[in-house]
């Protein structure tokens, strides 16, 4: 599990974060929300160690962050950090040199899965086949946890169709994942759980399906509810 307690965090004299507080779970998908600049990348930052913070603190399977956990833990930008010179094949190579969790199995499949050819070079990729090899070059490391900053940012429909299919297949499974978005409406039947936040702050955290079942509401209608008030 990844604890976050009561973290701050400021940039210059400017307070990001207030005191954030949740939880996401090994085996659930857990969806950070809200409008841009609230500090979503910022958290996901503090998790992987990027940033310091200046009160709080985050756990990793119950345990204060150590340079060892990073072994177990994957941040997918936003973005791709691959030269744009090189080929798909090329950023792969380069990940399995430099990741001793490298899986070539699962990376092949996700080749297949997303349907992208290894030859073909990063620059020429559309925005939507991008973000594809962005989450292959991720997916592909056998971690428990995995950071995704804004994954469907972008892109079109039909790609943000294709990539939501991964996080229903056993490319997933068993591992946690939080995903930040300002947009939750493609993926809101693939999350499990929803943290909502508002000027620096938790103002609510959810678990989806109880939503949907206990209360007949979509993640949508309880965001309206918040945000709305
Ligand atoms: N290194 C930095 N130095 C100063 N300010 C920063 C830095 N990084 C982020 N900020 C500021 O912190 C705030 C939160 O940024 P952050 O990128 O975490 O927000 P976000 O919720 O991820 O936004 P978006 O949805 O646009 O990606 C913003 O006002 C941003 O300008």
């Amino acid at each position: 599990m990844i604890e976050v307690r009561a973290v701050e965090k400021k940039y210059g004299r400017k307070q990001i974060l207030k005191g954030i507080s949740f939880s996401a779970n090994k085996g659930e998908i857990t969806c950070l929300i809200g409008i841009n600049g609230v500090g979503k990348t910022t958290i996901l930052n503090a998790i992987m160690g990027l940033t310091p913070i200046n009160k709080g603190e985050i756990l990793i399977d119950g345990q204060r962050l150590k340079e060892k956990m990073f072994d177990n833990i994957t941040f997918i930008p936003d973005a791709i950090t691959m030269l744009p010179g090189m080929t798909i094949g090329q950023a792969m190579e380069f990940m399995a040199d430099f990741y001793s969790s490298w899986n070539q199995e699962r990376a092949t499949e996700l080749l297949e899965f997303f349907r992208l050819n290894d030859t073909n070079r990063i620059s020429s990729l559309s925005k939507g086949n991008a973000a594809k090899v962005n989450l292959l070059l991720g997916l592909a490391l056998d971690v428990d946890y995995v950071l995704m900053d804004e994954p469907f940012s972008g892109i079109d429909m039909f790609s943000r169709e294709e990539i939501a299919k991964v996080f229903t297949s056993h490319l997933i499974e068993n591992r946690g994942v939080i995903i930040t978005t300002h947009e939750v409406g493609d993926i809101e039947h693939l999350i499990d759980k929803v943290v909502l936040m508002d000027d620096g702050m938790v103002t609510k955290e959810f678990n989806a399906e109880d939503a949907r079942e206990q209360e007949g509401k979509s993640v949508i209608d309880v965001m309206r509810e918040v945000y709305q008030r």
